[in-house]
């Protein structure tokens, strides 16, 4: 490849000069990293040295790469509290008979035989003709065989003393044998199966494993995320002055991340010293409020992939004697993201601080990353018929947020790297290959986490061949649109 720095030709309509990436590829296709890395802490910056002559990853591969890198996390107990949502491993199995005991319906009596009843103390055993006070859920004394409501029964006195007799609101032949007793095992016999394994545990779910007494259910396994957001001029309330930014990464990448599969274990913010990058990927198990007290399987970090004096996350996860998996990705935004895996496992995503950059990182690297730890497939990459012709940029694919327009993708405005405006407003992401789309043609694309899924081809949306998605070559209906259309004006 050769070093490239000049300014993007195919730049969608609203993308500023922010967009430019100055010096992303040059920097590593130059041959001068080196001598950029150590100028900064001399003598500290020695271990990151050996990863900064590789070629990025494409896209594709970057994506594979993350896949391959992890395997799925073994099932194991987790508490009913937490396991809301979590794909249940084991059978939930009836421990005992539900209820496991016969107690009353109503409030009233327990009873023996026919009345009138003598009464007696609640919970004794019951002769027949007798009674005792029961209330609704009570266990059934010894000797009950039905229950009188309240409401059905009246106190009288005869020779001998107080008695309970049938009168008030009492139907016909109340009470029959068995009435008003919940029986024992009625719900569920001793072994009964009451959640299949592989159900996703609903509230009422973790209900029914409380009924039965479970405190933990065995479910497949799920990354736990734990975010450390750097950056000292990052503020987390207010309008910003100059200079300071606000955090973009609090308010969504909680979200994001449970909905990409991973549970978010607490976040922590970190100026730009080396010491707090250092100690904050060190620190296994952090004090979190609230979080639950799990190591985290992923650590993500936003900020300082860049290599300038602040950026320490390669020589962090170098000096802890972790390896880097993923280095720069030949895409834009977010070029320098980086993935590695530290020696107890975790592993490290290192999102770049530019909002959309960060976004598109964590959707080409983290999202298959925490897929495979999640048990489940690579995500979907589809297609959608281009709504303009988009220019090649060689050597890079570049991730475009876009709206739908009568079934075409056109890129949205407002996509600069440290924008968040046009992914807010985005119906999903182009993945624009290095040389560029044809009006019409169909253009690789996925949804974002929470936005509205690729619509299946149309029928005659298709000019050009697919390349990827063979449905959509069908060429019935009709036809589509000539022309270059812009609809930038349209666009949010
Ligand atoms: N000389 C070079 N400079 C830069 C290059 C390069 O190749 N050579 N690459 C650019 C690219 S591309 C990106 S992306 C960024 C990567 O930056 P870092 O990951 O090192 O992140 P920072 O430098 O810490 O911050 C970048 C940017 O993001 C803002 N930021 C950080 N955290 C937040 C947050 N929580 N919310 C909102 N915005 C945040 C930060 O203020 C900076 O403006 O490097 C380029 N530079
Ligand atoms: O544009 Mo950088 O590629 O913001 O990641």
């Amino acid at each position: 490849m050769t070093a490239e720095t000049r300014s993007d030709p195919a730049a969608p309509p609203g993308t500023g000069p922010e967009d430019a990436c100055p010096g992303e590829t040059a920097r590593e296709e130059s041959g001068t990293a080196d001598a950029e890395f150590g100028t900064t802490e001399p003598g500290e910056a020695e271990p990151g040295r050996s990863h900064h002559h590789h070629l990025a990853h494409t896209w594709e591969e970057a994506r594979q790469a993350a896949y391959d890198a992890a395997t799925p996390i073994p099932p194991g107990p987790v508490a009913l509290s937490i396991a809301l949502g979590r794909k249940l491993d084991q059978d939930i199995v009836a421990l005992q008979d539900m209820p496991h005991y016969a107690s009353s319906a109503m409030d009233g009596w327990a009873v023996n035989g026919s009345g009138p009843w003598i009464p007696v103390e609640p919970g004794a055993r019951l002769a027949p003709h007798q009674a005792s006070p029961i209330a609704t859920g009570g266990l059934i004394p010894v000797g009950g065989k039905a229950v009188l409501r309240t409401e059905s029964a009246v106190l009288g006195q005869d020779d001998e003393g107080p008695v309970v007799m049938v009168g008030g609101k009492a139907r016909p032949g109340e009470p029959r044998a068995g009435e008003h007793i919940r029986k024992a095992g009625e719900e569920a016999l001793e072994g009964d199966i009451l959640v299949k394994a592989g159900v996703e545990l609903n509230p009422a779910h973790l209900a029914l494993a409380a009924l039965a007494g479970y405190d933990e259910v065995q479910v497949q396994g799920k990354p736990v995320v734990r975010l450390v957001l750097t950056g000292s001029e990052v503020v987390e309330r207010g309008t910003p002055a100059p200079g300071q930014v606000r955090d973009t990464f609090g308010p969504q990448l909680p979200a994001v991340v449970a909905m990409l599969g991973g549970i978010h274990a607490g976040q922590q913010r970190i100026g730009d010293s080396y010491a707090e990058w250092l100690a904050a990927l060190e620190d296994v198990v952090p004090e979190v409020p609230e979080a639950p007290d799990l190591p985290a399987d992923v650590v993500i970090t936003t900020g300082g992939t860049g290599r300038s004096g602040t950026d320490h996350l390669r020589r962090a996860v170098a000096e802890l004697g972790g390896r880097l998996i993923i280095d720069g990705v030949a895409m834009r935004p977010g070029h320098p993201a980086v993935l590695a895996e530290l020696p107890d496992g975790r592993f490290v995503l290192g999102l770049p601080g530019n909002p959309l950059a960060a976004m598109m990182a964590l959707s080409t690297v983290g999202a298959p990353l925490f897929a495979v730890l999640g048990h489940r497939a690579m995500p979907d990459v589809q297609t959608v018929p281009c709504g303009t012709m988009i220019e090649a940029d060689p050597g890079r694919t570049r991730l475009m947020p876009f709206r739908l327009l009568y079934g075409m993708a056109s890129p949205a405005q407002h996509t600069g790297p440290g924008m968040m405006r046009g992914l807010a407003a985005a119906d999903g992401v182009l993945v624009v290959p290095p040389h560029g789309v044809q009006l019409g043609e169909p253009v690789p694309a996925f949804a974002l986490p929470w936005g509205p899924p690729i619509p299946p081809p149309k029928e005659g949306a298709a000019k050009a061949k697919p390349r990827s998605n063979a449905r959509a070559a069908q060429p019935k209906g009709k036809p589509a649109s000539n022309g270059p259309v812009d609809w930038s004006a349209l666009l949010g």
